[in-house]
């Protein structure tokens, strides 16, 4: 599979205020961040620190107060056929059946649909190609989204927490084909989450954000080789990340966040290990996929 664009993105003093003069919110304040084409890269942060805010910008569904984006060096004014997006609720089209869905996309730009068959076979969707999303379980319309995504071919790939809502395996198993299908594209990644397992397991690099107002706190190399499957968890180096990111999240998001990830480390030795930590300076990491 292959794209029209480059995918290149960079973000410049990025902020974003929401509503008026009594009720405002500086939900991102001041980011910069470049990402390379064929990236894959995810952001962590504590809640309401404004990375869904960071990737509607980048998607062009919400206007930064100043600062912009850039998606192969043009500004970004609202959304594009370059940068897909999946969200974490399902938003597939209720009155059309899956692979009609799924083909939307390209036939709205006049574009072949010769692939969209062999995209619902990956995900494991061809027997349900003519169901529609109210007879998918989660984890299908999930996988239906991201079929969605991949047959616009985006040379930027925009995820926000696309796999919170599934149960532990069926989110395993979604990190893996993602992980799988993106390796076939020359796409850039940019990936939300909580988790952060599911932050290191898919990334080139991870960026952790403030509190809000968010901003780049660190920025953190991942360098397990690809491709990664359930066995790059049990890694040093996955448990090393695993304790490092989750000491700048702690530290970031105070005694009330503690307890949410609390359970993320049972078990474990809690020590920070040595700090690997890159300040973040905006300088892009390694894209072997
Ligand atoms: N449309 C909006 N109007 C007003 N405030 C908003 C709007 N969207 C987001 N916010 C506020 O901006 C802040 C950042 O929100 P955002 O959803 O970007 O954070 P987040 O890090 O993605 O949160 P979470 O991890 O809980 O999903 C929050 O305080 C949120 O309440």
């Amino acid at each position: 599979m292959t794209t029209d664009f480059g995918g290149r993105v960079d973000i410049e003093s990025l902020s974003k205020v929401y509503g008026g003069e009594e009720e405002r919110v500086v939900a991102v304040d001041g980011l910069d961040l470049e990402i390379d084409p064929g990236e894959f890269l995810t952001v962590l942060g504590p809640s309401g620190c404004g990375k869904s805010t960071l990737l509607d910008c980048v998607a062009g569904h919400v206007e930064p107060t100043s600062g912009r984006v850039l998606a192969d060096g043009e500004p970004v004014s609202g959304p594009g056929p370059e940068r897909g997006v999946v969200f974490q609720e399902n938003r597939l089209f209720p009155w059309k059946t899956v692979r009609e869905n799924v083909a939307f996309g390209p036939e709205m730009c006049d574009r072949p649909t010769d692939h969209v068959a062999d995209l619902l076979d990956r995900m494991g969707l061809s027997t349900f190609a003519d169901s529609y999303p109210n007879q998918l379980s989660g984890g299908m319309a999930q996988r239906a989204e991201l079929a969605r995504l991949l047959a616009n071919e985006p040379s930027i790939m925009l995820m926000d927490e696309p796999f919170s809502a599934l149960d532990a395996m069926t989110k395993g198993r979604m990190q893996l084909e993602l992980l799988s299908a993106w390796r076939e594209t020359d796409a850039t990644a940019l990936f939300v989450t909580h988790d952060v397992e599911e932050a290191i397991l898919l990334a080139d690099r991870v960026v952790v954000m403030t509190a809000r107002p968010g901003t780049v706190k660190t920025v953190v190399d991942v360098p397990l080789s690809r491709p990664r499957d359930h066995d790059s968890r049990t890694s040093e180096t996955f448990t090393e990340l695993k304790r490092e990111l989750l000491a700048s999240i702690h530290g970031e998001a105070g005694a009330e966040f503690d307890a949410e990830f609390e359970t993320a480390v049972e078990g474990e030795d809690r020590t920070v290990t040595g700090d690997r930590t890159a300040e973040s300076d905006g300088s892009a990491g390694g894209t072997s996929r």
